[in-house]
């Protein structure tokens, strides 16, 4: 069957992000402010009639009676103007919470591929740099592009007073936008440099706090306070040379505004005198021409906001073209757990070496997997791969037949339980930190807390389930933090669940706890892989699979593996407790 051919492809035009759909979806309310910019801009014109019929009607006929009558419509002219701005101030505020909640989930996600790709505090700018964009609508700099396209109303009435005006108004308007242009040119790059050399102090100073424990015990915090001072000191001194450039543009369209009006009483007590225009019109005239050029010289003042909300919107637009979204996925029937790996090749964010090559296996739903090799071995890579964090960059992880990248995200991560071997946690209480920030389900947060053997910890804590432990989780301690990430990667018993050295900060109790729980996980038909260094680990392991240097040195059943692996030394564990390695203690790595 011929697929359909997009316009975009046609016209080899990039197909629209969701931040080209964001702006779309603004689009009429844009289109709205415009058309109420026209109204403000004709009453704009209220103040110099005003003077022109007071000087040539109500100073002439010396009438009380037309001053206040005169006065009083320009008062509800005045009042229907700022009603109009007030309407029209309303309306880009909705617009920009519009264009904030058509966006910030895109960006969200957005920022999340793009920290699988490559983790790094930079991208989380996209979230600000929607901020900046939406407050821009709400700002005088969109308010003065919308006043822009009616400036030739004033240039019109300009005209209608005498062409000579008309040409003057339309000579300041030329001038002013020479300026503006020039200050553009002039701001721009320096402004652009500015905004990275700030985005990048703000960024290492989040880095380094959060390594505040290491800078304080290791007397670094006066050398990390310079690096950060000198991305500081880059930022302000850019943005001090744009400000330079920016401040004798600005004077110089301020003379322009000021030197023109003179300029225009000038000619206009010039044409009096020829009798060619009243005192009146003369007065009107200046306010008329001073008016032209308001929106432009506004914009030139503004200049900074609009250059970073223009930045802005290119850098999130950058990023959602960078990582656009996966195409949605069909729902499959929810797997069973079986496991295959056909081929892997992998390359860790930015490397050009891979990280796995070749590695090919497969276990039935209900395995225990143990995962073992040498530093460096390609075990933790292995692991991310397998809950979907890396993509393979060759050959298949298939869980129940699909690859993962046919899955649909949200089914394969209820189906998923994960252990990094960093564990980090979020702000927020024990218990939504077990049920993964979800909905609820009570009796499985407990349930999966008993069988990491941690509810009797959390039931010390002072709120029990709804304990708040800090950002990242930084009231608990190594191994309770272990213990509650493993609760929360068996919540609601996974059928693929991937512990990354799960007992790395765990005592006698908790490698109790922890065996319990691979074991109960087992009995419920969950596919664990466990990923260790620790002999005593591999007893409630039913496969093995060694890995060296990114391949496969062995893969097979437990006993078989560690047989070739370690020969007649491997004592056979009693009763599926731990295997032991003879002249080893327990706990003794495995390589190798
Ligand atoms: N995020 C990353 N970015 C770049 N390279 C990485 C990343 N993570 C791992 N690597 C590289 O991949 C290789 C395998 O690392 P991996 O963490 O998978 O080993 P491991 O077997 O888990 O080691 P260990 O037992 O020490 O945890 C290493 O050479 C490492 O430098």
């Amino acid at each position: 069957m011929t697929q359909p051919i997009a316009a975009s492809q046609i016209h080899g035009a990039l197909p629209p992000t969701p931040l080209d759909l964001a702006v779309r979806a603004v689009k009429p309310a844009m289109w709205t402010v415009i058309a109420f910019s026209f109204f403000i801009n004709i009453l704009g014109l209220t103040g110099s009639i005003y003077m022109m019929q007071v000087y040539d009607r109500v100073l002439s006929s010396r009438s009380i009676q037309t001053l206040v009558l005169l006065t009083l419509i320009v008062a509800i002219l005045y009042m229907v103007a700022s009603a109009l701005e007030a309407f029209r101030t309303q309306l880009l505020v909705r617009a920009g919470v519009k264009f904030d909640d058509s966006i910030k989930e895109h960006a969200f996600d957005a920022v999340q591929r793009a920290s699988l790709r490559r983790p790094s505090p930079s991208h989380v700018q996209a979230l600000r740099d929607v901020d900046t964009v939406r407050d821009f609508f709400a700002g005088p700099g969109l308010i003065s592009c919308c006043d822009v396209p009616w400036v030739p109303i004033y240039i019109i009435f300009a005209t209608l007073l005498h062409p000579v005006y008309g040409i003057l108004a339309v000579l300041s308007c030329v001038i002013s936008g020479v300026l503006a242009y020039a200050n553009d040119r002039a701001t721009r790059a320096i402004l652009d440099r500015a905004t990275k050399a700030n985005i990048s102090a703000n960024n290492h100073a989040v880095t380094t706090f959060r390594n505040a424990e290491v800078l304080q015990a290791m007397g670094m915090v006066r050398q990390l306070r310079q690096r950060w001072g000198q991305h500081r000191g880059a930022a302000l001194g850019w943005q001090g040379l744009a400000a330079d450039r920016a401040a004798f543009l600005v004077s110089a369209t301020k003379f322009n505004r000021v030197f023109m009006q003179s300029v225009i009483l000038g000619v206009g007590a010039y044409l009096a005198i020829e009798r060619e225009i009243t005192p009146g019109m003369m007065i009107a005239a200046s306010i008329v021409v001073g008016r032209c050029i308001q929106p432009i010289e506004t914009a030139i003042g503004n200049w900074k906001g609009i250059v970073s909300a223009r930045s802005a919107y290119r850098r999130v637009q950058e990023l959602m073209r960078m990582t656009p979204a996966p195409a949605p996925r069909m729902r499959l029937p929810d797997p069973a757990g079986a496991l295959s790996v056909e081929n892997l090749v992998v390359h860790a964010p930015g490397r050009d070496v891979p990280v796995l090559r070749g590695v090919s296996f497969a276990v039935p739903p209900g395995t225990t997997l143990g995962v073992i090799g040498p530093s460096a071995a390609g075990k933790s890579s292995l692991a991310r791969v397998l809950v979907g964090v890396w993509p393979p960059s060759a050959g298949a992880v298939r869980l129940d037949g699909s690859e993962l990248s046919h899955w649909d995200p949200e089914q394969l991560g209820r189906s998923l339980g994960y252990l990094p071997q960093d564990v980090e946690l979020f702000a927020g209480t024990i218990a939504d930190n077990i049920a993964r920030f979800g909905e609820r389900d009570e009796a499985a947060i407990v349930e999966a807390a008993q069988m990491a053997g941690v509810h009797e910890m959390i039931q010390r804590l002072p709120q029990g389930y709804n304990t708040d432990i800090g950002e990242a989780g930084a009231s608990l301690s190594g191994g309770q933090r272990q213990r509650v990430a493993l609760a929360r990667a068996i919540y609601a018993k996974p059928k693929l669940i991937v512990l990354d050295e799960p007992n790395a900060s765990l005592d006698a109790a908790g490698e109790q706890a922890l065996g319990a729980a691979v074991l109960a996980l087992k009995k419920a038909g969950s596919t664990v892989i466990l990923v260790t260094h620790k002999t005593n680990s591999l007893g409630l392991c039913d496969m093995i699979l060694l890995l060296n240097e990114g391949t496969v040195h062995g893969f097979g059943p437990r006993d078989e593996v560690l047989a070739k692996v370690l020969g007649p030394r491997l004592v056979k564990p009693e009763g599926g407790g731990p295997a032991r390695v003879a002249g080893r203690p327990e706990g003794a790595t495995v390589e190798a």
